[in-house]
């Protein structure tokens, strides 16, 4: 089935049997050919190194299906139609033997060769010169890598000369799956499409903003992984940084890939590194111990599964930085990230300056401003705190707050919001990049991370302790209150 204004396209999936493709990929492609948002011609092709035939590969993809797509979103007829695209090739992906069976795959159509590399980073520039070396691709051809990219500035530099070196920019798509949630892109849609919000976003407006992103989740079995990264290079270095970005970036002059990536360079630029005294005030990192998740005992970072007992890897981070520049100078942002917090909750908060000729109760000033609430997840919505007059005839002119609130699921109930992985899938598809990470915005997110990793390297910084459970170590509360504020906890 297609909308006719998807076009086809030969998608050649790395990683074929790994974590991120068994519980988002299949999903996510799942769900466009349920919609009617992919080709009829559009074919996927698994690559891996286990021998299956192609019986056993579509029953494992059939059986990631059937654990993640709810009930009433599937029949024999939509599975059957995705899982009849699936073609299996066993490959080990570091020797160029077995590459030519992906052109004999792709044949003389004018499909573009998507590849998908769902793989470690490190194995990027390797897949990439195979490919080229056997002639599997052509000018029409795409890759779409994901995060993180390296490990730091120079690794990300290595491994993007060598997707570089095969790829034209225009045709790498580098994935930040925050990028393709539905609630991130309302932010271009709420800053840009309302008056309302757009005229009052500077620092004559606003005082200050949050961004807390907040996992339930431990390490869970990705300890190998975790550890060289740790939250900051996991969560902060990219998904962090985009929503910094997509709150922080000028208007655009339209919506082209380059026109909105290029504000949200300036964006990265802007940012004030944290360096010096500040790595005594304006960060805490912290590292999680046994608590409590969910009601359940949960184990300290050091106890998972695979740990070495004196990792100093952070799996909390809070910071308080500056978008050096004329609309933001003098506005803090302060971020926070971490592992077993107390509730999985991703959510920006834009706190308005106070009223200046301010007529109520004077014991009252401190409420006076207003807030905007934009949830990212879960329950996706938009409030704004407004203040208004407490009802009652033995009130007089006291205020309160309440929220002028949108829920996305009450609001517009019959639509579903769709997985990031299928928004990103679709744009790739479409040819489409804006939802695509440049290579300078990673370069100048890895620069900014470098100082402030150097920082704690040289300072010899570990990280504080958190029980699971936590809000994270209080010097992450003390490094808010210490200007006056607090971490908004309401919604
Ligand atoms: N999982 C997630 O939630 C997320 C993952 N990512 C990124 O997505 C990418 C994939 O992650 P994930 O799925 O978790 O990783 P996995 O390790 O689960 O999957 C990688 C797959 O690639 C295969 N593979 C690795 N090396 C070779 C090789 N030389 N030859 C053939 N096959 C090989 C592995 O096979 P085998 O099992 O046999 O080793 C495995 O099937 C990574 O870049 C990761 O950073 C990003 C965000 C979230
Ligand atoms: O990229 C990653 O993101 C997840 C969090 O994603 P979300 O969509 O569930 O908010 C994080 O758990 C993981 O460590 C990180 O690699």
């Amino acid at each position: 089935m297609s909308d006719g204004t998807t076009p086809a396209v030969d998608v050649a999936l790395f990683g074929a049997l790994g974590d991120l493709a068994l519980r988002k990929l299949y999903v996510a492609l799942y769900h466009l050919d349920r919609e009617g948002l992919m080709h009829e011609e559009t074919r996927i092709l698994g690559l891996a190194r286990q021998e299956y035939d192609i019986d056993a590969f579509r029953a494992r993809v059939r059986d990631a299906l059937e654990s993640r797509v709810p009930g009433d979103e599937r029949t024999e007829e939509t599975l059957t139609r995705f899982l009849d695209r699936l073609a299996y090739i066993q490959l080990e992906f570091d020797a160029t033997e077995g590459y030519r069976q992906i052109s004999q795959w792709h044949g003389h159509n004018s499909h573009p060769l998507t590849v998908y590399l769902s793989v470690p980073a490190r194995l990027y520039g390797e897949i990439c010169s195979n490919l080229s070396q056997t002639g599997c691709l052509d000018s029409e051809s795409r890759v779409v890598v994901e995060k993180p990219i390296g490990y730091d500035l120079e690794s990300s530099r290595e491994i993007n000369d060598a997707i570089g070196a095969v790829f034209d920019e225009s045709r790498i798509y580098r994935i930040d799956h925050y990028l393709g949630k539905e609630t991130v892109q309302n932010l271009l849609a709420l800053r840009f499409a309302n008056p309302l919000f757009g005229n009052q976003w500077n620092q004559n407006q606003i005082s200050h903003v949050e961004i807390t992103v907040a996992e339930t989740v431990g390490i869970e079995g990705r300890w190998g992984y975790f550890d060289q990264a740790g939250q900051l290079r996991d969560m902060v270095q990219n998904h962090l940084m985009q929503l910094l970005c997509m709150i922080a970036m000028d208007p655009p002059s339209n919506l082209d890939a380059d026109s909105i990536r290029d504000e949200k360079v300036k964006v990265l630029k802007a940012l004030r590194p944290i360096e010096g005294e500040r790595l005594n005030t304006d960060v805490v990192r912290g590292q999680y111990v046994a608590g409590t998740s969910g009601g359940k005992q949960v184990p300290g970072y050091l106890e998972e599964e695979g740990a070495n007992t004196d990792s100093r890897t952070e799996t909390f981070v809070a910071f308080k930085t500056e978008v050096s520049n004329w609309r933001w100078a003098g506005v803090p942002f302060y971020l926070r990230t971490g592992k077993r917090m107390p509730e999985k909750l991703s959510q920006i908060v834009i706190h308005f300056r106070q009223q200046s000729h301010y007529i109520f109760d004077p014991d009252q000033r401190g409420m006076a401003s207003n807030k905007l609430i934009i949830r990212l997840q879960p329950d996706e919505g938009i409030a704004l705190q407004v203040l208004t007059k407490d009802s009652g005839l033995d009130k007089g002119m006291r205020l309160r707050t309440g929220p002028l609130h949108l829920d996305f699921h009450q609001a517009f109930p019959s639509t579903r919001i769709p997985d990031a992985y299928e928004r990103l899938l679709l744009e790739v598809m479409k040819g489409q990049q804006y939802l695509f990470v440049r290579r300078d915005e990673i370069e100048y997110a890895w620069r900014w991370v470098d100082t402030l990793i150097a920082g704690w390297e040289a300072r010899d910084m570990p990280p504080k302790r958190y029980p699971a459970g936590s809000w994270g170590p209080v010097s992450s509360i003390a490094m808010i209150t210490q200007d006056g504020r607090s971490w908004y906890e309401d919604y």
